[in-house]
């Protein structure tokens, strides 16, 4: 269980990748420091660097500039290391000749920590049949199997790259729950990266948003919507607002504005913004900054 003294979950500064020497930027100085105990929804446009940011903090590759500390360490440093952060890949991979307790049997041999009795429970209420193949299982129950892999590590942090993209509203329902019941149980913080942000509103209590290599906006959920609303406005209001007011987008009609604000205002025409919205506005915001670099370099 994380105390006030726990390191941050992930704290990254300047953090750069690139893939080959040609390669486009992945990452692009990200800065990062994320409070242990949260359960943090990682999102943004395909391509964004979701993957590559997960992956470094698994080790599984490493940065070209700049530094990263996951649980306080240098991601995969050493055995212990590993054994204290749980990974679900995209696409949930599991070993298609293994059967379903032959997994389990892998995870007790390569993991010291490993809970057995948590493992064996959680296979009997998903009703997953121990002398199954892996290869045989549904998308919903292989991603259900790589779950309780990694949650019977007992981990202290747990990834998930886009873990439910593959299974019907039921299944995710059904995963997404199981995975805040592992969170609860072994008191653990969470990263999940998703595409779905109704998952992510309803799991995620810590928001990223990752747009083209470089984070947009990062905090408690709760603050980032209590700091932000939409304004709807004559138009030429908008050539009159506070400087405490930053416009994030905005759309135009013939008379009216309406805008996502990040806001100081406590009054005037504001309305409350969801947490999609909020996520829209600022994945738009970076898009019109890609065009116009874009547009400048075609010119
Ligand atoms: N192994 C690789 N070699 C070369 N380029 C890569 C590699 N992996 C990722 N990239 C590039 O790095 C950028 C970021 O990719 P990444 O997979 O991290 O994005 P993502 O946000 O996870 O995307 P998605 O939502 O589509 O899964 C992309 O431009 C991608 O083409």
């Amino acid at each position: 269980m994380p105390n006030a003294d726990s390191p941050p979950v992930f704290r990254a500064r300047g953090l750069t990748k690139k893939y080959g020497r040609r390669g486009k930027l992945a990452l692009d100085g990200v800065d990062l420091s994320i409070p242990p105990g949260r359960v943090i929804g990682l999102v943004g446009p395909n391509g964004a660097g979701k993957s590559t940011l997960l992956h470094l903090a698994c080790g599984l590759i490493e940065p070209t500039a700049g530094s990263l500390t996951v649980l306080g360490s240098t991601p995969a440093a050493n055995a212990s290391h590993l054994a204290r952060v749980g990974f679900v890949a995209q696409n949930t991979p599991v070993y298609g000749s293994f059967t379903v307790a032959e997994h389990l049997a892998l995870g007790q041999k390569l993991n010291p920590a490993w809970d057995s009795a948590l493992a064996q429970r959680r296979i009997r209420q998903v009703g997953l049949n121990p002398s199954q193949k892996a290869g045989h299982l549904s998308g919903g129950q292989r991603a259900q199997l790589a779950l309780t892999i990694a949650a019977a590590k007992r981990p202290e942090l747990l990834i998930f790259d886009e873990p439910a993209a593959a299974l019907d509203p039921l299944a995710r329902q059904g995963f997404l729950q199981n995975l805040m019941e592992f969170v609860r149980e072994l008191g653990a913080s969470a990263v999940l990266s998703s595409h779905l942000l109704g998952d992510i509103e309803q799991v995620c209590d810590y928001l990223i948003v990752l747009c083209d290599s470089q984070v947009q906006l990062a905090g408690d959920t709760r603050d980032l919507l209590a700091g932000h609303a939409r304004l709807v406005a004559p138009r030429a209001d908008f050539d009159r607002l506070p400087p405490s007011v930053e416009v994030i987008s905005v759309e135009h009609s013939a008379d009216h504005s309406s805008a996502i604000v990040r806001t100081g205002l406590t009054s005037g025409p504001l309305h409350p913004v969801s947490l999609e919205e909020l996520v829209l506005a600022y994945m738009t915001r970076a898009a019109a900054g890609v065009e116009a670099a874009n547009w400048e370099v075609a010119r």
